[in-house]
């Protein structure tokens, strides 16, 4: 007779070893709670190990060779610039795997008893069956699977020539050529990268829009920096089929062709895990893509007492909302019935390409005014040979209070934390326009659009202010 596996309890179980879920268990444990987590790997994060730190990786190597490429611009002869891609992936890893180790070390600092190796999927509304037999009784479970990516047809006849973020960073040598599917993030990121490593990449996308940018000037701007270094083509729809290179990727719509390449980054979205959860079995009230419905401010599915948190809830799967999803989703987890309302930060996207693409908050709301600032002759920018780019702040009306912002600029990251501050602040242009600022730096190309907002707004801009423009700020 075969011994009965044991029942494990707790006060919150958390789905998932991630950032959401290591944040969840954390808020969780700190409010009091008894907790589990539960994973079957235990490997480190997405963004260690096959997210935000690789691909900022590979990109801090494309600028180190763009850098030195370009030197020429001030009268420097750096000689022939030559990429050794073994060398650069083997960096690419070696950090990667660091960032990785000390994600696993963090986690086995948890105390003991509380991390459980293993597969979870409900079999009751408070119960998870564990794919080692053993059963999970919680008063509250947080589900933090993540997301993977996306592999339609007829990309996943390709075999090993289709690569996706899991796999692209363990390339021994960088790709002759490659095709990129996709212009969200992890394409523009790594499609801008390998071409200035050196690889021959040619973008598709079946939209018309790179990054679901919104606005024309800013996308304009983008493609005029992608274009620099990738054959771009959009509103396409693209077939592959293996042959002896690696792909043969056709295409056809705003334009039709052909091409032969070694590698296909398939970048075409990111769906959340839920796949093998049984989430029928926790009686949840789903939306049209199996992703239960749930309050962004307490992160709680319905009047249940479980919680979703990071890129399975499919809100803004974002590393630092990943993060304040897993605090608000543990401490309501232990708190339960009590849940606490959270306000969700603004919304705020930055996209690594060189410049950085950035969006902020909404571009529309009833009576919002534009304001538009240009970097192709600013100051600071043209100083460093980096001026290109534009930026459309959105306000308010009547009160110029900030709203939004799309922006691809140099230092478009410093750029964005600044604005998203003020937005989240709920600052109006004339009090950005109060502060200092200094010259001559990128920060004064903000000047020109925050004092359109002002004048076309009822609002005044702050009388003791200069109004002109330092030389060429
Ligand atoms: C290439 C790339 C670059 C990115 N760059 C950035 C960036 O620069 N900035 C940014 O803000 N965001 C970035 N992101 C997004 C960011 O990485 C994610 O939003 C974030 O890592 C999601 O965290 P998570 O906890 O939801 O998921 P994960 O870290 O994937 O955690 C999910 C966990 O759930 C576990 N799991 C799954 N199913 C089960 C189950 N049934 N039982 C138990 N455990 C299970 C998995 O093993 C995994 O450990 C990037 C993403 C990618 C792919
Ligand atoms: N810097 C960052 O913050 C960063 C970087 C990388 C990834 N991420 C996160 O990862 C998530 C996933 O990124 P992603 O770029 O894979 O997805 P995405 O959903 O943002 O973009 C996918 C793109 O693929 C296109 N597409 C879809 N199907 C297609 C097809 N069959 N043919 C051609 N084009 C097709 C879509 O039109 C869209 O432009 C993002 O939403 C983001 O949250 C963030």
């Amino acid at each position: 007779m075969s011994a009965e596996k044991p029942v494990l309890s707790c006060d919150v179980a958390v789905v998932g070893a991630g950032t959401a879920g290591l944040a969840a268990e954390r808020s969780a444990r700190k409010n009091g709670a008894k907790t589990l987590l539960i994973d079957p790997e235990f490997i480190g994060t997405l963004c260690a190990n096959y997210g935000c730190m690789p691909s900022k990786l590979v990109i801090a190597a494309a600028k180190a060779r763009h850098e030195v490429a370009r030197a020429g611009l001030f009268g420097i002869d750096a000689g022939e610039v030559r990429v050794d891609g073994p060398a650069v992936m083997n960096r690419v890893r070696e950090e990667r795997d660091r960032f990785a180790r000390l994600t696993r070390e963090s986690i086995e600092d948890i105390p003991k008893g509380i991390r459980i190796r293993a597969k979870a999927r409900f079999s009751g509304s408070n119960t998870l069956a564990l794919d080692d037999g053993r059963t999970v009784e919680a008063k509250a479970i947080v589900i933090a699977t993540g997301s993977a990516p996306a592999m339609p047809t007829p990309f996943d006849k390709l075999g090993a020539c289709a690569l996706t973020n899991r796999t692209i960073f363990e390339l021994e040598d960088l790709p002759k050529s490659m095709a990129v599917v996709g212009s969200g993030p992890i394409g523009l990121e790594l499609a801008q990268a390998f071409a200035r490593l050196g690889t021959k990449v040619t973008l598709f996308d079946q939209s018309q829009r790179m990054g679901k940018v919104r606005c024309p000037k800013v996308h304009a701007a983008l493609c005029a920096v992608i274009e620099a270094d990738v054959d771009v083509h959009l509103g396409v729809e693209v077939d592959a089929s293996p042959c002896e290179v690696g792909a043969r990727v056709a295409w056809s719509g705003n334009g039709s062709g052909e091409i032969e390449v070694e590698k296909v980054l398939v970048a075409v979205g990111r769906p959340p895990v839920l796949d093998g959860l049984d989430l029928e079995k926790a009686g949840l009230e789903c939306d049209e893509h199996g992703v239960p419905l749930h309050d962004r401010e307490t992160m709680r599915c319905g009047g249940s007492s479980v919680f979703l948190a990071g890129d399975v809830a499919a809100d803004v799967p974002l590393l630092h909302e990943a993060s304040h999803d897993g605090a608000i989703a543990g401490r309501n987890a232990s708190a339960l019935p009590a849940t606490i309302s959270t306000e969700r930060y603004v919304n705020f996207a930055i996209t690594f390409t060189e410049p950085p693409l950035v969006s902020i908050g909404s571009a529309e709301e009833d009576g919002a005014v534009t304001g538009n600032a240009s970097f192709d002759d600013q100051g600071r920018a043209r100083v460093e040979g980096r001026n290109e780019g534009e930026l459309t702040l959105y306000a308010a009306a009547p009160d110029g209070r900030l709203i939004g912002a799309d922006l691809i600029a140099p230092a478009g990251e410093h750029l964005g934390h600044i604005l998203a501050w003020a937005i989240q602040q709920g600052q109006t242009a004339t009090q950005l326009l109060e502060m200092p600022f200094y010259h001559p730096t990128i920060e004064e190309g903000l000047k020109s659009a925050l004092r359109t907002i002002c004048a076309s707004t009822p609002i005044e801009l702050p009388a003791d202010q200069d109004t002109g423009t330092p030389s060429g700020g």
